[in-house]
């Protein structure tokens, strides 16, 4: 079996969520059903850029993980694009053989029997400025598959208002699911200056909204590999 693979990096850290800080090396897979209008990885979802993912096997993704994290087991994380386009059930059994953690970023469009064998599940529904919609029974599917293996937790992107009380309903309706929110980044050009003022500035706006209205439901963090690094890949 061959996947898809835009990139993989690290160790580095999650900049994100839950398992913000944690030592990580992220695995991109190429290709999304999605088309984010601000999507900061174009590069794994823009079938433009489709002859820049390397087809490999189960087995050289996994060698090039061992040599990343010099064969020391840490978490691995698998992003996209949409990962759960295509089956990652044969790099986790892998992995997991080895000792290494997993935790899957989706939209929760696609659901795969592979999120039960998962640590972490993180779920990112996309708020209206995203211009894409739900389906939220292919939401409800992608937790039912899961099940209790994984801890699953929903991660929100907030641009403006709408975003921010379309997170509210979303929180709403599922009460007992940890919710992170960061602030969206408007720049994904990787040559760019230093986007850290916007970014801190956005994340102060989320902050002070959230508190002002005392919705203390969420946990609100920036995205920190943007702030160390800009919108630089592979980090
Ligand atoms: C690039 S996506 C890949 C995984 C999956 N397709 C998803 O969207 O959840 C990884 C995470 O980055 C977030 N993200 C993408 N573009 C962003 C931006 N411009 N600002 C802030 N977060 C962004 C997504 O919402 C998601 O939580
Ligand atoms: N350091 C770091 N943390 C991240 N968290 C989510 C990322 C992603 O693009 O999925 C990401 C990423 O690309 N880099
Ligand atoms: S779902 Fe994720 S990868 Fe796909 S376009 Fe949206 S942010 Fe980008
Ligand atoms: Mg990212």
């Amino acid at each position: 079996m061959i996947l898809r693979i835009a990139e993989i990096f690290g160790p580095t850290i999650q900049g994100e969520g839950a398992l913000i800080g944690e030592p990580t090396v992220f695995i991109r897979a190429g290709g999304c059903d999605f088309r984010c209008s601000w999507c900061d990885s174009l590069h794994a979802v823009d079938s433009a850029y489709r002859h820049t993912w390397t087809p490999m096997s189960p087995d050289a993704i996994w060698e090039e993980v061992l040599r990343l994290s010099g064969g020391k087991p840490l978490t691995v994380s698998i992003s996209g694009g949409n990962p759960a386009i295509q089956d990652f059930a044969p790099v986790i059994e892998r992995g997991k053989a080895d000792g290494y953690r997993f935790a899957v970023e989706t939209q929760g469009s696609i659901a795969k029997p592979w999120f039960a064998d998962l640590d972490t599940l993180v779920l990112s529904p996309k708020p209206p400025s995203s211009g894409e919609t739900h389906d939220w029974a292919a939401f409800e599917t992608c937790l039912e598959t899961a099940g209790v293996g994984p801890e699953t937790v929903l991660k929100i992107v907030i641009f403006d208002d709408a975003d921010y009380a379309w997170a509210q309903q979303v929180a709403a309706s599922y009460p007992d699911m940890p919710l992170f929110l960061q602030p969206g980044n408007p720049a994904s050009d990787p040559d760019q200056a230093s986007p850290v003022a916007e970014n801190i500035a956005r994340l102060l706006w989320l902050v002070e909204k959230a508190t002002s209205d005392h919705w203390f439901t969420p946990r609100i963090l920036p995205q920190l590999h943007v702030l160390l690094w800009g919108n630089k890949r592979g980090v």
